[in-house]
């Protein structure tokens, strides 16, 4: 399954409205680091994200320590072979994303 990749327009507009995240992966991904209170409030979040990444269909990777979450979020299905790529779908989860916040 193919999704479009975002051109280099696309990607400059996606961080200029989602100024918490940031440019990862030599542009391939963006990323965004977070600080909760503690394991719980993390962890609460999370458990949001997940609801959404099912609505989405789209799945971000994720490292949590305590109360510390970073999220990557690239489109595997936009460039396969080299890992994934920034599509539409990026866009729409880190809005979604911001939005529980
Ligand atoms: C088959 C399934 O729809 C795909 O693997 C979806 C699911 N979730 C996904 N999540 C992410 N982050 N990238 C994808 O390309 C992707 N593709």
């Amino acid at each position: 399954m193919s999704v479009p990749k975002l051109n280099e327009k696309e990607v400059a507009t996606l961080l200029a409205d989602h100024s918490d995240w940031s440019s990862a992966r030599d542009g391939a991904a963006i990323q965004r680091k977070l600080q909760f209170a503690d394991f719980s409030e993390a962890w609460g979040f999370m458990a949001r994200v997940a609801l959404l990444a099912e609505k989405h269909d789209h799945h971000p990777e994720w490292f949590n320590v305590y109360n510390r979450v970073e999220i990557t979020l690239t489109t595997h299905d936009a460039d396969p072979d080299n890992g994934g790529a920034l599509s539409q779908r990026d866009a729409d989860m880190a809005e979604a994303i911001d939005a529980l916040l």
